[in-house]
C-alpha cells in the first residue's frame, strides 16, 4: 500500500440523510448531518441516546449506506463504489476499534494486530508495526493468546490492529464501553498519543464525557443533526453541553421539534 497523500479531510460526510423504515415506523436518524474529520485529529462525538451517533459513523466508515447526501473517505467518494471495493476501501484505509474486542482467541497478540494486513496479503510496514507495538506497551505479551490479558491490554491489542495497516481514519465505537476507569484511561491516552505522534485521524462515539475530553474536538448531535462542535474539550464543559442537551430534548419531545 502506498503512503497516504495527507488531505486536510480524512473523512466527511455532506447532507448526511438516513431513514429507517417506512410510514408510519420512519426514523430519519440522520437528518441533513455535513461534517468534515480533520486529518491528524482525535474527534469524538457525543449526543444523546437515538441521536445519531452510530448511524453517523457507520455510514461515515462505508458500513452502512446514507438515504441521501455523500460520504467521503479522503476524496473518494463511498456511494461511487460496489460492495467489492467498498470492502477494499475498508480493509485498506479505515481501522476499527469496537466495544466487545473481536480478538481471534486462537490467534496470538502479534497475529491478531497483523490480522487486517495477512488477510489483505498484505507484509505491512514492519517499523511501523513495530512501533505501534511499543506504543501499545505490549511486547511483551506479543506470543500470548487474548484470553491471557486482561481488558484493557485486549483494547490496546484491538487499537495496534486497527492502526496497523496506516489507515487514513480508525473509527472508534465506544471503545472504552467494557472497561474499568482505569484501563479505560489509558486507551483513551494511547488514542490522543497515537494521533499526535502518528498524525493518523481517529473518529469516536461515546457517551462518557470524561472519554470525549481526550478528543481534540466534541461534536453533538441531537436528533439526527449537528448542533455543535466544542475544541479543546474538558469533561466539565461536555458535560454542561449535554445536560443543555437532553433539557431541550425534553422540550423537543413534549413541544415538536424545534429548529437547531
Ligand atoms: N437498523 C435500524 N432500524 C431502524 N431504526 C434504527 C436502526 N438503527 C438505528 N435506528 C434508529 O435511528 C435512530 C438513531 O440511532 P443511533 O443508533 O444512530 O443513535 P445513537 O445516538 O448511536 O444511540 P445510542 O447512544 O443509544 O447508541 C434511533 O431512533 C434508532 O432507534
Amino acid at each position: 500500500m502506498s503512503t497516504a497523500v495527507r488531505t486536510a479531510t480524512a473523512a466527511r460526510v455532506v447532507d448526511a440523510v438516513k431513514v429507517y423504515g417506512t410510514g408510519d415506523t420512519e426514523v430519519r436518524a440522520l437528518d441533513g448531518v455535513s461534517v468534515d474529520f480533520h486529518a491528524g485529529r482525535f474527534t469524538a462525538i457525543m449526543g444523546p441516546s437515538g441521536s445519531g451517533k452510530s448511524t453517523l459513523m457507520h455510514c461515515a466508515a462505508g458500513l452502512d449506506t446514507l438515504s441521501a447526501g455523500s460520504a467521503f473517505i479522503g476524496d473518494t467518494d463511498l456511494s461511487a463504489l460496489d460492495d467489492r471495493r467498498l470492502t477494499l476501501l475498508r480493509r485498506e484505509r479505515i481501522g476499527f476499534v469496537f466495544q466487545a474486542f473481536n480478538l481471534i482467541p486462537t490467534l496470538t497478540v502479534a497475529e491478531n494486530i497483523t490480522l487486517p494486513l495477512d488477510l489483505a496479503g498484505q507484509r505491512g510496514d514492519r517499523e511501523w508495526i513495530e512501533a505501534l507495538v511499543d506504543t501499545v506497551g505490549l511486547r511483551d505479551r506479543l506470543h500470548h493468546r487474548p484470553g491471557e490479558l486482561s481488558g484493557g491490554q485486549q483494547q490496546r491489542v484491538a487499537v495496534a490492529r486497527a492502526f496497523a495497516g496506516r489507515p487514513d481514519v480508525v473509527f472508534a465505537d465506544e471503545p472504552t464501553g467494557n472497561l474499568d476507569s482505569r484501563s479505560g484511561e489509558e486507551v483513551l491516552r494511547l488514542l490522543g498519543r497515537t494521533v499526535r505522534q502518528t498524525a493518523r485521524t481517529v473518529v469516536m462515539v461515546t457517551h462518557d464525557p470524561v472519554a470525549a475530553a481526550h478528543a481534540d474536538e466534541v461534536l453533538f448531535l441531537a436528533d439526527g443533526r449537528l448542533v455543535d462542535r466544542m475544541p479543546d474539550p474538558t469533561a466539565e464543559r461536555v458535560l454542561d453541553r449535554m445536560r443543555l442537551l437532553s433539557q431541550s430534548d425534553d422540550g423537543v419531545n413534549s413541544q415538536g421539534r424545534q429548529g437547531t
